[in-house]
């Protein structure tokens, strides 16, 4: 038995709703809280299983946790492994950054390689590329990674391209080098400022976060801290496009307005009324839309992550518009769903071309990844009759009580347990 969502055409959605803590901070967050054998203090944890895997990742490697509300309290103390397990690697994708701390704090680390996933074959290689710059051995040992190094040493890192998570582990890794490490062409993700934050509050000398060129001046020893994750932006983006698709009125609070830039503006294009209020911004949706072109790109530009959500909009904004992907290369999914739904959409190559359709009909259909599942969702809102999205363990990995959100601004969302069968007799 799997849990899936069942959605009804749902009114405007209204009402205020209060975005959590982000899950792309917070996972390397709590990675880093491996390089000191102090006690961190994460405040505004989200409760996601992302956040769960990254938990028992920690343990694994000594941590005492306790989880008060949001509040995650790590007691680090001694490693007592050097080596990151297979089943928790392969749960997640951003397990892979505990690589740097520990190497950065044992001097040795074995770990799984993170393998392809639903958008993309996500090598590793710049992550790997790094450490070696910085004196690690590295060898590949049947699908496992060893890297050894009795203390990294500072160096000249160029990313060839701006990898969130390669800036991350090397970033954590150099934190305990011998000398300066600076890694240009770094990616500029709001997540990485973050991390770079409670970096530096854990003792670390780290500037230039949020830049394209990291400087870290390598330091003897870290120690615990306490810091407040930043909100989840795509979290908000997310919301965002349900007030715009349901033609709604919604207040989303705890917001960093800097942070949504790329997709405030797409929406504004396309003539959603989005007013900024302090931390808060409040979505008035009155479609129909017009259509807009999109380029997905690395921060501060249009992010992936919101692709697919932006695809579910654009499939019932009338007129031809175009979104280009080119951060994942296999990251349109969700679009083979959302033609089962009526969506008139045409993939070429890393282009999709979404003809606007008047409305969708519901039907069951498969979130493949975890914002796959979001925009299905969110398409699910407007369809006709009765939407149900499966396989939705990917959009528990990265939103929390999604569908209580929801339906605390009006939408008629329900979580259901269904049979593996691909039919509405399975649901119970
Ligand atoms: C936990 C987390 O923060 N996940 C985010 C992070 O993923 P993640 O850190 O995995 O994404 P990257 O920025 O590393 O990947 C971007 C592109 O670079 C490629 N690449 C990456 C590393 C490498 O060594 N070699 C290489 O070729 C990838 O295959 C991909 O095509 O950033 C992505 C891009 O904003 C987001 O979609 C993810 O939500
Ligand atoms: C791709 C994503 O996450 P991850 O890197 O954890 O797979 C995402 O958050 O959309």
């Amino acid at each position: 038995m799997e849990d899936a969502f069942v959605i009804h055409k749902s009114q405007p959605l209204k009402g205020r709703i209060k975005i959590n803590g982000s899950k792309n901070a917070v996972l390397p967050i709590m990675a880093a809280s491996l390089l000191s054998s102090g006690r961190s203090i994460i405040e505004g944890v989200p409760l996601l299983d992302d956040m769960r895997v990254m938990m028992k990742m920690l343990q694994h490697f000594g941590a005492r946790l306790k989880l008060s509300g949001s509040v995650l309290y790590i007691d680090m103390g001694d490693l007592v492994s050097y080596q990151a397990p297979y089943e928790l690697i392969k749960k997640m994708r951003a397990s892979f950054l505990v690589m740097g701390p520990i190497l950065a704090r044992l001097g040795r680390v074995r770990i799984s390689m993170p393998g392809g996933c639903a958008i993309g074959a996500r090598p590793i290689d710049l992550h790997l590329k790094g450490l070696a710059a910085m004196g690690a051995e590295i060898s590949n040992d049947k699908g496992f990674i060893e890297a050894r190094a009795r203390r990294l040493k500072g160096a000249k890192i160029y990313l060839d391209f701006p990898s969130v998570g390669a800036t991350e582990n090397i970033m954590m890794a150099a934190t305990l080098a011998d000398g300066c490490t600076v890694i240009s062409n770094a990616a500029e993700e709001p997540e990485i400022v973050d991390l770079a934050n409670f970096l530096n509050a854990m003792g670390a000398c780290v500037t230039g976060a949020g830049t394209d060129t990291i400087k870290i001046e390598g330091v003897e020893e870290l120690r615990g801290t306490r810091h407040c994750v930043i909100p989840d932006r795509i979290e908000a983006c997310t919301f965002m496009v349900a007030a715009a698709i349901t033609g709604g009125d919604v207040i989303i609070d705890n917001v960093i307005s800097e942070h949504i830039m790329a997709v405030q503006a797409k929406l504004e294009e396309m003539g959603v009324q989005i007013i900024e209020q302090e931390d808060s911004i409040r979505v008035a949706g009155n479609p129909p839309y017009k259509p807009v072109d999109i380029k997905t790109l690395p921060y501060p530009g249009f992010p992936t992550d919101m692709q697919a959500q932006m695809i579910s909009l654009l499939a019932v904004t009338p007129g031809t518009s175009i979104i280009v992907e080119t951060v994942f290369e296999n990251r349109f999914m969700h679009v083979n769903e959302l033609r089962q739904m009526g969506a008139n959409i045409k993939i070429d190559g890393n282009m999709a071309v979404i003809e606007g359709v008047q409305s969708l009909n519901g039907s069951e259909v498969k979130a493949t990844d975890l914002r796959a599942g979001a925009a299905l969702i969110l398409a699910g809102l407007i369809a006709e009759g009765e939407t149900v999205v499966t396989d939705i363990y990917h959009v528990d990995r990265g939103y929390m009580n999604l569908e209580d959100q929801l339906r605390e601004l009006g939408a008629d969302i329900e979580r259901i347990k269904i049979s593996h069968v691909k039919s509405a007799a399975s649901i119970i």
